[in-house]
């Protein structure tokens, strides 16, 4: 039996990681999984049922009953929750704003890393492989995965890319305007998580001067080299 083609991607806010995630996904005929859309649809049902982000057994208690179906077809990602479609809703800046308070939350952090292990296996037993995206899936989801990187880039690019993302522009307002978002979060998420400096074995990959296609191609790359075949 062949064995499932795992690759696990961390990195920063901006560094591209689902752009990246999902294009080699489709690239190489497997299923994706978004791990950031767990952490801001607790934080979306959290939101909505009132509970307190501050609580943190209620907003763990709400990470074990979460009603949680997400598409893991790179070509067509969806989540909904308890029957609602939350794709958009759950990347409201809103939410973008408050998610950290989830992902930091210690007593969350265990349920969602052993759904994102189940939800990798059944991908892997359906597609013969998988690309999980996140900031702690190289290190504690799939610290044995058979690719493990780290997708960077500079502050700079990450801020210029969010800021046109979110914007329309990089010009000095947009990219302020953009700043506490991606630099807040990425503060205080690192504080549960090693995304900023690659673990033994993770192989880095910057894509701080690379077009988006440079990059794809930048993370085809290593896997080939990890698995000794040509998957590009
Ligand atoms: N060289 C590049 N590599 C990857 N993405 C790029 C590149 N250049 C521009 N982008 C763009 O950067 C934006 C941010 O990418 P993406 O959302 O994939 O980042 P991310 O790391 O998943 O961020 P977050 O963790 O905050 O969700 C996207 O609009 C993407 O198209
Ligand atoms: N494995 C993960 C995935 C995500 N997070 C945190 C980081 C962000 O604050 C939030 C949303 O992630 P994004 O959609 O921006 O990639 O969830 C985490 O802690 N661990």
């Amino acid at each position: 039996m062949t064995e499932p083609l795992t690759i696990a991607i961390d990195g920063p806010s901006g560094s591209g990681k689902s752009s990246v995630a999902r294009a080699v996904a489709q690239r190489l005929g497997v299923g994706y999984l978004d791990t950031g859309a767990m952490y801001r649809a607790v934080t979306w049902w959290c939101l909505e049922r009132g509970v307190d982000l501050a609580d943190t057994a209620a907003v763990a208690e709400a990470a074990r009953s979460l009603p949680l179906e997400q598409s893991t077809d790179p070509s067509s990602p969806a989540v909904s929750v308890g029957g609602t479609d939350v794709t958009e809703a759950i990347r409201t800046s809103e939410v973008s704003t408050a998610v950290s308070a989830v992902a930091t939350n210690r007593e969350v952090r265990p349920v969602l890393q052993a759904l994102q292990r189940d939800l990798m296996a059944r991908i892997s037993d359906a597609t013969g492989g998988v690309v999980a995206e996140g900031r702690d899936i190289t290190t504690v989801v799939a610290p044995d995965a058979r690719v493990r990187i780290l997708l960077t880039a500079s502050e700079e690019a990450r801020l210029r890319r969010r800021s046109t993302e979110l914007h329309g522009s990089a010009d000095a307002a947009a990219v302020e305007a953009t700043r506490d978002q991606v630099l807040r979060r990425d503060r205080q998420d690192s504080t549960v998580s090693q995304f900023e400096d690659a673990a033994e074995g993770v192989v880095l990959v910057d894509t701080s001067d690379l077009t988006l296609e440079g990059s794809i191609e930048a993370v085809l790359d290593v896997v080939a080299g990890a698995t000794g075949s040509d998957e590009s």
